[in-house]
């Protein structure tokens, strides 16, 4: 292994539940993490030179990219920290403000994979992002993710219980409270979900269509459950974003 291959970096992905990091030597991703936000123990502001992340010194290049400004203050003042901006990713037509949680999970899903891509990131928001094959972001949508979803009900009502995102999609027609929350909330999030991709992979037939975020695993198995019909056509990858941050970095900002 030569040193350009072997050169240690941590990216991290600032997201509006937690820290995600992601450990690099070269463009080989070592390990991934996630860690609260104000997590005493790594905050640059108290140990700003000796900061250990399992065994990794802080004193290591940082990429950063967030979507959450108030903890982007933190990080900015450590040494050797570069953050990612919009104007640093190299998709067309992306708006302004776009998060760069979506713009960097598109082009790390055609970067790993190929373009045109379809992302769905099932986080504390959910989003879709799609970008055709000359890397022009055409469209997507925003809506609240899956334990956000849950969470509204219970807190707005006086009723309904705080559940755990359920294992099973369960029957349609529900003969309890729970289960009539978890139909409710699920069937009309897969079936929603399925007319965006159903509507994409007839503009876009060649497309991949890429899961990740928190959820993506669980929402993944809700399609097979449901047995979906383009269900090889879905992959579940949860590195994403550092696959851009990752393509980011090769062009050396
Ligand atoms: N330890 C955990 N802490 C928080 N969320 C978790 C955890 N384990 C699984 N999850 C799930 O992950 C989802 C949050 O996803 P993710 O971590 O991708 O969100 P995020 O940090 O807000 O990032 P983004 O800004 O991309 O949405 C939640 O809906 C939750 O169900
Ligand atoms: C939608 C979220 C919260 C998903 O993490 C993030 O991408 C964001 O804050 N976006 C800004 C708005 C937009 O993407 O249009
Ligand atoms: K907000």
């Amino acid at each position: 292994m030569n040193r350009e291959t072997s050169k240690e970096w941590l990216a991290l992905m600032i997201g509006n539940s937690r820290l995600h990091w992601g450990y690099f030597q070269g463009e080989i991703l070592q390990n991934t993490w996630n860690t609260t936000h104000h997590d005493q123990l790594i905050d640059p502001l108290i140990l700003p030179n000796h900061c250990l992340l399992g065994n990794l010194s802080l004193t290591l290049p940082l990429i950063v990219a967030s979507v959450v400004p108030s903890q982007t203050k933190l990080w900015q003042n450590y040494q050797n920290t570069v953050l990612i901006n919009l104007e640093d990713i190299p998709l067309n037509n992306l708006y302004q403000t776009i998060g760069i949680d979506r713009a960097l999970a598109a082009l790390g899903a055609g970067d790993k994979y190929h373009f045109p891509c379809l992302v769905i990131d099932a986080g504390t928001a959910l989003t879709l992002t799609g970008i055709d094959s000359d890397r022009t972001f055409i469209g997507g949508a925003i809506l609240p993710g899956l334990k956000l979803q849950f969470n509204s009900l219970s807190t707005k009502t006086a009723a309904l219980p705080n559940i755990d995102l359920p294992k099973k999609l369960g029957d349609r027609w529900a003969g309890n409270t729970e289960n009539a929350m978890i139909s409710g909330i699920l069937y009309t999030l897969i079936s929603g979900i399925k007319t965006f991709i159903n509507d994409w992979l007839y503009k876009y037939p060649d497309s991949e269509i890429v899961l990740t975020g928190g959820d993506a695993a669980q929402l993944y198995d809700y399609f097979q459950q449901d047995n979906y019909e383009h269900l090889e056509e879905l992959t579940v990858d949860h590195n994403l974003i550092f696959w851009g941050i990752r393509s980011i970095n090769r062009l050396d900002i």
